[in-house]
């Protein structure tokens, strides 16, 4: 991957002391500031390549858009609380680290079911206020009762492996982990409409999102039996607020335990109700956990060595090898030539067509279509392309990408050919890399005869072919200061070739070349 240099890391919450001892041991510089006002955020985040939070702090659009942040890092799961795609369209990583707060989160939910069935909390209570009520908080055994799991991801599985050790049957439902997977662990899956019915107990551990919000509502709730307790350890939200309250208040529901605060302060106040100031990762072993493994991640991400926990840069999980770097300079130049060519003209582009050619471009395809974009947009105003945002912003732009890979080994070392059409015009380029260099091998259907080093000062230049074609380029260059280090001619001499020679510096204006050619364009790679 190509280097991401952070010197700079603000942690905004209470994240365990190893997080800032480990990241300033790799000489990155930490400061911790909590509890900020959002324009004090705004003010403070200026200074930093990275932020790292737990949930309280909201990271939202302006907010990434008022930094120069590389990474926001969540030491925790859900990052309902970042703005994912701000951050995505900024070209910042969002990472979490999505196993350390699991069995934590999991113990907290058993807690909650168990104190459900027992009235524990309300029990406690009424003897602290100097009452003997055994009556009153008569329970109900876990054993044999059904236990509903919508959600099951991790903690849902350490949920359901605790409650089958009190005699419970666990039945759940998950659009993506597949029924054969949570039948090895004892659940059995089975559609919503079939599940509601059946649950003396439900909790719900999936993220929040447009499909899970309200999951539990006025109509879920009368699919229901009669008294079912429900359990949120996830997020608030899930489970409607209001239908909650309604179904506490019909009975429909005989209790809940929650791990958000809820925005209806009755259902703090409720009997039934047993709410936690979101206590689900608050133990000592999540918290060092959490802290380590975000910094752990942050370093190993710095270090070139690997990307773990990233949750919108997918593109840079192959991106770690030496090769794959070499083939990233490879897209961003072939790109980047294109870009020139194409904008000599003030052309607007509108279509990219990105074959990769050969065994070892198979899992290459993406980062390759994403470099050659960062190339292309490299130079459109206002735009900071890398390969976390530039799908997005290529897509903003009205450009169509295609992307193919083709598995012809006529190259052995692999080759990356692309196409763009710019009002109506088309120019193509391939390039591959050779002895660890990204090289040009054609632009535009003419072949170099000697591929193109694609690093330096490179002139391109479309004529035609003659005997003094060179001296003249040379000597008008001359006039202008520039001296030519290398040149590259295409193979046969027909009309209108693209000619290419690497220069000692950029010509202060192009136009002086137009006696000589048709079509110029320079760039410094
Ligand atoms: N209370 C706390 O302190 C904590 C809360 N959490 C919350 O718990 C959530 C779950 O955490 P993990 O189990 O680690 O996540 P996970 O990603 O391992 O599992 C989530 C599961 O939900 C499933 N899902 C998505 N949409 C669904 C739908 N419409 N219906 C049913 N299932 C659906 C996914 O397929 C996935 O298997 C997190 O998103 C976070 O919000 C996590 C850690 C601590
Ligand atoms: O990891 C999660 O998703 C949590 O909800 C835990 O949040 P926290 O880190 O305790 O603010």
């Amino acid at each position: 991957m190509a280097p991401i240099f952070i010197k700079t890391v603000l942690i905004s919450e209470s994240v365990d002391p190893r997080c800032k001892t480990i990241l300033e041991e790799n000489g990155i510089r930490v400061t911790e500031k909590q509890n900020m006002k959002k324009d004090e955020l705004m003010a403070e985040i200026k200074d930093y390549d990275g932020l790292v939070v737990r949930s309280a702090t909201k990271v939202t659009a302006d907010i990434i858009n008022a930094a120069n942040l590389k990474i926001i890092g969540r030491a925790g799961t859900g990052v309902d609380n970042v703005d994912v795609d701000a951050a995505t369209k900024k070209g910042v990583i969002v990472m979490n680290t999505p196993s350390g707060n699991t069995i934590s989160a999991a113990e907290l939910t058993c807690a909650l079911l168990m104190s459900l069935s027992r009235n524990v909390p309300q029990a406690a209570m009424s003897m602290k206020q100097g009452n003997w009520d055994r009556k009153k908080f008569m329970g109900a055994e876990l054993y044999g009762k059904v236990l509903g799991i919508v959600g099951l991801g991790r903690i849902g599985k350490e949920v359901a492996s605790r409650m089958q050790s009190f005699g419970m049957r666990t039945i759940g439902y998950d659009p993506i982990t597949p029924p054969e997977v949570t039948t090895s662990w004892g659940v059995e899956q089975m559609s919503l409409e079939q599940l509601w019915p059946q649950c003396d107990y439900i909790t719900v551990h999936t993220p929040l999102m447009p499909s899970t919000v309200g999951l539990l509502n006025d109509e879920t709730f009368a699919k229901c039996k009669k008294g079912v307790k429900v359990v949120n350890c996830a997020r608030g939200g899930i489970i409607d607020e209001a239908a909650l309250v309604r179904a506490l208040e019909s009975g429909q529901c005989g209790g809940a335990g929650l791990d958000e605060p809820p925005k209806n302060r009755s259902l703090v106040d409720h009997p039934n109700v047993i709410s936690c100031p979101h206590l689900g990762a608050s133990t000592k072993e999540a918290q060092a956990r959490c802290g380590e493994d975000i910094a752990l991640q942050i370093v190993d991400m710095v270090k070139g060595k690997k990307l773990v926990g990233a949750v919108n840069a997918q593109v840079l999980a192959n991106t770690f090898s030496e090769e794959s770097q070499q083939l990233i300079k490879l897209g961003e130049a072939v790109g980047a030539v294109l870009q020139s060519c194409a904008t000599s003209s003030k052309k607007t582009l509108k279509h990219v067509k990105i074959t990769t050619q050969g065994d070892c471009m198979k899992s290459s395809t993406g980062y390759m279509t994403s470099s050659v974009l960062v190339g292309l947009l490299n130079h459109e105003s206002g735009c900071c392309p890398n390969l976390i945002n530039v799908l997005s912003l290529a897509k903003e732009s009205g450009i169509t990408v295609n992307q193919n890979h083709c598995a012809s080994d006529e190259a052995a070392s692999g080759v990356c050919k692309v196409e763009i059409v710019a009002n109506g015009s088309s120019y193509k380029a391939s390039g591959s890399v050779q002895g660890g260099v990204p090289v040009l091998l054609e632009l535009s259907d003419s072949v170099f005869k000697q591929p193109v080093s694609l690093t330096g000062n490179l002139l391109f230049f479309k004529a035609s072919a003659s005997p003094q074609l060179l001296s003249s380029v040379a000597g008008l260059l001359a006039t202008e200061g520039v001296e030519i280090e290398s040149y590259s001619a295409p193979a046969g001499r027909t009309r209108d070739m693209w000619f290419c020679v690497g220069v000692s510096s950029l010509l202060r204006d192009l136009s002086a070349l137009k006696p000589l050619v048709q079509e110029a364009s320079q760039l410094t790679i």
